[in-house]
């Protein structure tokens, strides 16, 4: 969606490493914003952009297409005022961050595809920040059997993080004070690292793991921030799991920093 930084930058990279042709897409996709959500002010910077990109290869298309390209027929923010074809993930875009954002994973899997469709990709470099949107999308191409990408074709690349203080980089921390980026935002990380830690000394229960987070959690909560979950998850049903098993979990959180809603994760046990 723009705004790029190293994170995004990375997953350029390595589709220059790994592909013969690289496209960059850059739509900020009303269909993922529910309609009290930051889609006017979410921030857009397309002449830095497009120089970023620039900077790493002159051999990349970048398409930037309109709101009208992407909807022919229009797009209504109300999910209720929506008509024509739109991609549902039954019993998997209510879970996890589903639970905050219902419309969410409905927005992005249907601009997604139209992306698919768009440019028809052979790999497609997704974030493992947004790991809930990375898996579903695979899962999307799975059962609608997408030959482009297939799903073994969408890769999720590491988070990439700020070197010092291992906040997960984002377009969003455009919107954090100083203060809020370095003292606060940090505190999100900590939390799932201590959980992972907790998991990664033979500690299995959901409980136990998240007990380990709260040090953590209850600093940032003292600093003002807001917590809007913090949950073990399946990786594949996205259910709360009581223990990690052996297919791993996913330890994630999401927590407002001020009005700014920051999500990251960890994974346990499990690799994507
Ligand atoms: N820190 C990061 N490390 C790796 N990939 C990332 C990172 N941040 C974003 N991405 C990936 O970049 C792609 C584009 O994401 P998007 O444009 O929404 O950026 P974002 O920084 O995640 O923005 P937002 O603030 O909206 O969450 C997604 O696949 C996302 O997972
Ligand atoms: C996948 C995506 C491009 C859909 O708009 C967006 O959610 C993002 O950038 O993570
Ligand atoms: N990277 C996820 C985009 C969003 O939060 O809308």
């Amino acid at each position: 969606m723009g705004a790029l930084h190293q994170g995004h930058l990375k997953l350029v990279e390595q589709s220059l490493r790994e592909s013969n042709k690289t496209v960059v897409s850059i739509f900020v996709n009303p269909a993922q914003f529910a309609p009290h959500e930051d889609l006017d002010t979410y921030p857009r910077t397309l002449e830095g952009d497009l120089s970023q990109l620039r900077r790493l290869s002159n051999d990349i298309t970048v398409f930037t297409p309109s709101t009208t390209q992407m909807y022919p027929t229009g797009i209504e923010q109300d999910t209720h005022k929506q008509t024509g074809a739109f991609i549902e993930m039954a019993n998997l875009s209510d879970k996890m961050e589903g639970i905050s954002r219902p419309t969410f994973f409905r927005g992005v899997a249907t601009v997604v595809t139209k992306l698919f469709n768009v440019v028809q990709p052979d790999l497609a470099f997704f974030g493992q920040k947004d790991i809930q949107q990375a898996l579903i999308l695979r899962r999307m191409c799975k059962d609608l059997l997408v030959q482009y990408p297939t799903p073994a074709n969408l890769r999720i690349s590491p988070t990439a993080r700020d070197p010092v203080s291992h906040l997960a980089l984002s377009s969003r921390n455009a919107y954090l004070s100083e203060e809020q980026r370095s003292q606060v935002a940090p505190l999100l990380y900590k939390a799932l690292q201590a959980g992972k830690q907790a998991y990664e000394s033979g500690v299995t229960c959901r409980q136990d793991i998240l007990h380990a987070t709260t040090q953590h959690t209850t600093h940032a909560q003292q600093q003002g921030a807001k917590m809007d979950y913090i949950q073990l998850n399946d990786a594949s049903s996205f259910e709360v799991v009581d223990s990690v098993g052996n297919n791993g979990a996913i330890l994630s959180a999401a927590m407002y920093v001020g009005n700014t809603r920051l999500i990251d994760n960890v994974l346990l046990g499990m690799s994507v």
